[in-house]
């Protein structure tokens, strides 16, 4: 928690200073700064920091036709691919010469937790690490970015949170705490959790769920063959007779729900069953502490941005915000 507080709380100041910030590629660096140091324990801060710049080649050009030649975006992604495995691979030789820590997440799936055998070789490791990462910012960041979006085509709810986040930084005024955010403030932020479900239902961000199904089943009058592959979309999101007006952006239709439910019949955003998304408390954690930082001050979207779904949620013009040091609210 302190790691995203204060990482969210730092990359909104310099928001502030330069005028404005991306909000994508913002939540991004948060994310993958977060991550590196929970997987891989701590990483030298350039390391991590060309981590995280490496991104910024994946989101615009990795569902595309694969022409890898020089100049297209493929290539700029396969390069900072390629790039990124290095740094990852140097982190881990060079921990290991050290004898520095590694993080919980990369000793498990290494197996380096005393008397346990090595499961994966270095290389396996940084490809599953890599796989972890992408999944994760293929997610996360295009929903903050999305919600802000929602949150800033509608006025009532922009309101509804300024309050909120006004009160939860009076209150820990007030208490004379320590500056960090607390557990207790992000459970207190109820109206934000009802925000972050309305968006999570309404981006249905994972477009597809991919299944092989074992033996033959019935739907409606279709009968699915034994070892079919399905795709599965959460229609459910969308279903007038289970949410009214079901287009509309209406984070009220939350209030008296049981708003940490990351699943029920026909609410799926991360996923069901076996595969249910590892990352889905740490992505709304994360969001939740996104919107509060930049609730802090008085923000504008531009115009301008617009989300569209190429099989995931894209924003062709960027997802720029402008805030700035004397709209801070605290
Ligand atoms: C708002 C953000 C996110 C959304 C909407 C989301 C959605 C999903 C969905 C729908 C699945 C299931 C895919 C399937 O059944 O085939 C999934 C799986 C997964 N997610 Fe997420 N996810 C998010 C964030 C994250 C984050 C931040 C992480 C990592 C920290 C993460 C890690 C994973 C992993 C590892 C799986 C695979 C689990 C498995 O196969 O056992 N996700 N996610």
């Amino acid at each position: 928690m302190q790691d995203i507080d204060f990482l969210a709380r730092t990359y909104m100041e310099i928001g502030a200073k330069n005028g404005g910030l991306d909000i994508k590629e913002t939540a991004s660096k948060i994310l993958i700064e977060c991550l590196a140091k929970k997987v891989m324990g701590e990483m030298e801060p350039e390391a991590t920091k060309e981590l995280a710049l490496c991104w910024r080649f994946f989101p615009r050009d990795l569902f595309q036709f694969s022409l890898n030649i020089p100049g297209t975006g493929v290539y700029r992604m396969m390069k900072a691919r390629h790039r990124m495995m290095k740094i990852l691979k140097e982190t881990v030789l060079k921990k290991r010469a050290s004898g520095e820590e590694f993080g919980e997440f990369f000793k498990i799936i290494y197996g380096e937790i005393e008397g346990r055998d090595e499961t994966m070789t270095v290389e396996e490791v940084i490809e599953y690490i890599f796989i972890f990462f992408l999944i994760a910012n293929e997610t996360t960041p295009g929903v903050i970015a999305a919600t802000i979006k929602l949150i800033s085509n509608n006025l009532k709810v922009k309101e509804e949170l300024q309050r909120e986040h006004e009160r939860v930084v009076r209150d820990r005024t007030e208490k004379e705490k320590e500056a960090d955010l607390t557990w207790e403030d992000y459970k207190s932020m109820t109206f934000t959790h009802m925000v972050i479900n309305e968006s999570l239902r309404i981006t249905s961000t994972a477009p597809t769920m991919l299944r092989r199904n074992d033996q033959e089943f019935q739907v409606g009058e279709y009968t699915v063959p034994a070892g079919w592959i399905i795709m599965g979309y959460p229609s459910a999101h969308f279903d007038p007779e289970k949410y009214d007006d079901p287009l509309a952006f209406n984070p009220w239709r939350w209030k008296e729900k049981d708003l940490g439910a990351i699943l029920t019949r026909n609410y799926m955003p991360f996923g069901a069953g076996a595969r249910l998304c590892l990352g889905a408390e740490f992505a709304k954690f994360q969001m939740a502490i996104f919107i509060h930082h930049l609730f802090r001050y008085r923000w504008s979207m531009k115009t301008e941005t617009t989300v569209i779904r190429r099989f995931i949620l894209k924003f062709p013009n960027g997802s720029d915000v402008q805030i700035s040091e004397d709209t801070k609210v605290d």
